[in-house]
């Protein structure tokens, strides 16, 4: 029987073992999507106890923690930090096959160096050595990003956003990037109802009020320009439903000017109003060198109650089972046709969509860089060890695996970065196994290249970042 979570972790065999060991694990990380605080990181914070960095804001141990029968209350409500690290640690055994079990014990091998298993006998014990190290200076905010080997992180950011928090960061020598990621949801999902608010908003920011649809594409690329000087290269997209028609300038300001009056808009106006705006966008893009991030098939916020309560991305979400084909392919063509496709990454919740997405990739590939349409990391509920694999094996089958610009967190969560290793745990078995089935030769120094290339390289490569400066060669 294997030992529980040793240095040989997912790695079935010894391909496997080299790849990871001698090839994978000591690669820096591109983190380019979280939801990380770019204050948090300007102001160094030191986390209080364990309870703050680990249950803070972290919608998935939310979720877990409500299915297993926990009030609200002492999940996001008062309960003392301790009483809900209790509470998380006495849950712990009962996550067998859930991802957060091994990222648990992840972040307490990689972090605090605890290999005990969590839970309610450890629990105390755990609580006091987690805590007492969190209180020290090398687990400040930065020195966690830097035990990591962190060197980007792109965290998500709206068109209204001051970015004043990047702005600071950037004028410090650190050897790790923060950048700011364009995030136009609010502007593009014209039937929400803060979208009146949103125009104000952006009125304010630009110094000049939103009547028209022109103004409101004029208002968003003045904040992409704005956001490109400030060192942004990735924009990032929730479009649950891919919705696209072609549509005029006029159509599209006719349907604006009818959201400004609180009409109900059709679904055809929707899909006019949202395959013309992230169409402008997209060219922009392409433009200034942008990657541009499409996640798709969120069914969001389910429980309007805890809607109200808690706001959104608080664990009430779910898989779509909306078909995206057919949208997404017209809304990707729209831009190729007059070659101003950017640099895009798909993802998919609904892992049904998965050869949807890898096949879609082949159709819109070239223009002198490879995997110019990448299939994004298993996303949300596919970032566990089977997802993860499904994702790999249909890009490898139906895409280039050799060219996939790698992992990312997508996290809150500034420990949640063993999820990179999990990651390469995963992906080094899988091409160790091609070579213990006599499927791939045993080009292991190639194959520990592609791996290194998958990790880290291919992301350097792909997105327009500079970060020679930060990189002790
Ligand atoms: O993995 C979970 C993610 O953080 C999820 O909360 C985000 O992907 C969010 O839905 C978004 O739209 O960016």
């Amino acid at each position: 029987m294997k030992q529980f979570m040793d240095q040989d972790f997912l790695l079935k065999n010894d391909a496997a073992k080299t790849l990871y060991h001698d090839y994978a694990k000591e690669m820096p990380i591109y983190d380019f999507h979280n939801h990380l605080s770019a204050k948090a990181i300007l102001d160094d914070i030191q986390f209080k106890n364990i309870t703050q960095v680990w249950l803070g804001g972290d919608h998935y141990k939310w979720r877990a923690l409500r299915t297993n029968g926990i009030n609200e209350q002492d999940i996001t409500g008062d309960t003392s930090d301790y009483e809900k690290f209790l509470l998380w640690a006495k849950i712990m055994p009962y996550l067998i096959g859930n991802p957060l079990y091994h990222w648990t014990h992840l972040e307490l091998q990689r972090y605090f160096d605890i290999y005990d298993q969590l839970n309610e006998d450890t629990a105390e014990m755990i609580w006091n050595k987690c805590n007492e190290k969190l209180q020290t200076k090398e687990f400040t905010v930065r020195n966690l990003i830097k035990m990591m080997n962190i060197k980007v992180l792109c965290t998500t950011d709206d068109p209204v956003d001051n970015l004043e928090n990047h702005i600071e960061i950037a004028k410090e020598n650190l050897d790790f990037k923060v950048l700011p990621t364009f995030r136009p949801d609010k502007a593009i999902h014209i039937e929400k109802p803060d979208f009146h608010k949103y125009i104000k908003s952006l009125s304010e920011v630009v110094g000049y009020e939103i009547n028209d649809y022109q103004l409101l594409e004029k208002a968003l690329l003045e904040r992409l320009e704005f956001f490109h000087k400030n060192g942004t290269r990735v924009s990032d997209h929730a479009l649950d439903e891919v919705l696209y028609a072609p549509a005029t300038g006029k159509e599209v300001n006719d349907i604006f000017q009818k959201a400004l009056r609180d009409e109900e808009l059709s679904l055809i106006e929707l899909k006019k109003y949202k395959g013309y705006l992230v169409t402008q966008l997209g060219k922009a893009y392409a433009k200034r060198g942008w990657v541009m991030q499409i996640h798709i098939g969120a069914l969001r916020n389910n429980s309007s109650r805890m809607f109200k309560e808690l706001g959104p991305d608080t664990g009430f979400d779910s898989i779509n089972d909306e078909v995206c084909a057919k949208d997404l392919s017209k809304l990707l063509d729209n831009m190729d046709k007059t070659n101003e496709l950017p640099k895009t990454i798909l993802y998919c919740l609904n892992p049904r969509d998965n050869e949807v997405l890898t096949t879609m990739l082949g159709n819109f590939q070239g223009g002198g860089i490879a995997g110019k349409i990448q299939f994004g990391s298993g996303w949300w509920f596919n970032d566990q060890k089977d997802g993860m694999e499904r994702q790999l094996e249909a890009l490898a089958q139906l895409g280039l695996l050799s060219r996939f610009v790698g992992m990312l967190t997508d996290s809150r969560s500034f420990l949640s970065f063993p999820r990179h290793e999990y990651f390469r745990r995963i992906l080094c078995n899988k091409f160790g196994k091609y070579v213990e089935d006599g499927e791939y030769p045993n080009n292991i120094q190639f194959l520990g290249k592609v791996v290194q290339d998958i990790c880290f390289n291919n992301a350097v490569n792909y997105f327009d970042i500079q970060i020679s400066s930060i990189m002790n060669e």
